[in-house]
């Protein structure tokens, strides 16, 4: 089957948002092996960022992330915050991916994340066993990464500057949403 997505296809920022909007499942419908094998780092970090800017445009908090198996390149899981479009109390960028990738071996994973995870997200990555973590966002938030690298999680800092400006800009518009997002500070509703 020829895929819309394939080894001449370049790898633009409009590929790169079809992959954040498709269904985890349906990708290898829109993407054959060959451009999934051309991913970076940079890229599935900027598929974090393009999910963050999908739940900021729903108006939800601005957080992406990405699970990718590590031998395969090939993305399991993928998600982003949900507080406002489920009234969900906690679901984090990080717990949507996970949720989403479902009950698998995540020690051969790596989980992109936009922003610094919190504490909860933290403790959650070392005990599912990721290999290692990718933080795009140590600006606007930071503080677990000596927690994930003494639990033998590989932490790479790989900063992406649309996400970071997306961010600030959304604590900037909404402050009592970003905390209660990050310190379950009550709801004003
Ligand atoms: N790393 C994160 C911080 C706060 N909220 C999120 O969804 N993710």
């Amino acid at each position: 089957m020829k895929t819309l997505l394939h080894e001449q296809t370049p790898v633009t920022e409009h590929a790169l948002n079809a992959i954040a909007h498709m269904p985890t499942k349906s990708l290898p419908m829109l993407m054959n092996n060959d451009f999934t094998q051309g991913l970076t780092d940079a890229d599935f970090m900027r598929i974090a960022v393009l999910l963050a800017q999908k739940s900021y445009d729903e108006g939800g908090c601005p957080i992406g992330a990405v699970i990718v198996n590590n031998a395969s390149n090939t993305i399991v899981g993928k998600g982003h915050n949900t507080l406002v479009q489920e009234n969900h109390p906690y679901n984090h960028g990080e717990t949507s991916a996970i949720r989403d990738a479902g009950r698998i071996d995540f020690s051969r994973t790596t989980i992109y994340t936009s922003l610094s995870p919190c504490s909860v997200c933290a403790t959650l990555i070392q005990m599912r066993g990721f290999s290692r973590v990718v933080v795009g966002d140590v600006t606007n938030a930071s503080g677990t990464q000596d927690f994930l690298k003494e639990n033998k999680v590989h932490v790479d800092i790989l900063e992406d500057q649309y996400g970071i400006a997306l961010y600030a800009r959304f604590r900037l518009e909404k402050p009592e949403q970003d905390l209660e997002d990050w310190q379950g500070i009550r709801s004003p509703n």
